[in-house]
């Protein structure tokens, strides 16, 4: 059993729409969203992240910049396509940014 199905590029559309700030890319294969915050607060917000990823077994990836967390997400096992895995991953970290009044 796959570990999540690929969405159909409607799909992706529709989710996406209830995800102000994050877009596709790589050919629609993966959503990112950069927040803008102090780096030390970025840090906090990406250990936030990580506890989410624990709770969820699914993993963005992360990049820590001096004053951004850039968030990458695929899903590795359906041969790097888009699942609804990656979007529930997205909306538990677009609700944390939130939280922790990320830009
Ligand atoms: C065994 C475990 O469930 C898998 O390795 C999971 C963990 N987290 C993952 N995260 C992401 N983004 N893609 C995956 O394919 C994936 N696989």
């Amino acid at each position: 059993m796959p570990y999540a199905d690929p969405l159909s590029p409607q799909e992706i559309e529709q989710r996406l729409a209830d995800l102000p700030g994050w877009e596709l890319s790589d050919e629609g294969t993966t959503l990112r969203r950069t927040y803008r915050l102090a780096h030390l607060r970025a840090a906090i917000l990406a250990l936030h992240i990580a506890g989410i990823q624990a709770e969820l077994d699914h993993h963005s990836d992360l990049t820590l910049g001096y004053d951004t967390l850039a968030v990458a997400i695929t899903t590795h096992a359906a041969g790097s396509r888009l699942t609804g895995k990656d979007f529930g991953l997205a909306e538990r970290i677009a609700a944390a940014a939130l939280a922790h009044q990320a830009g």
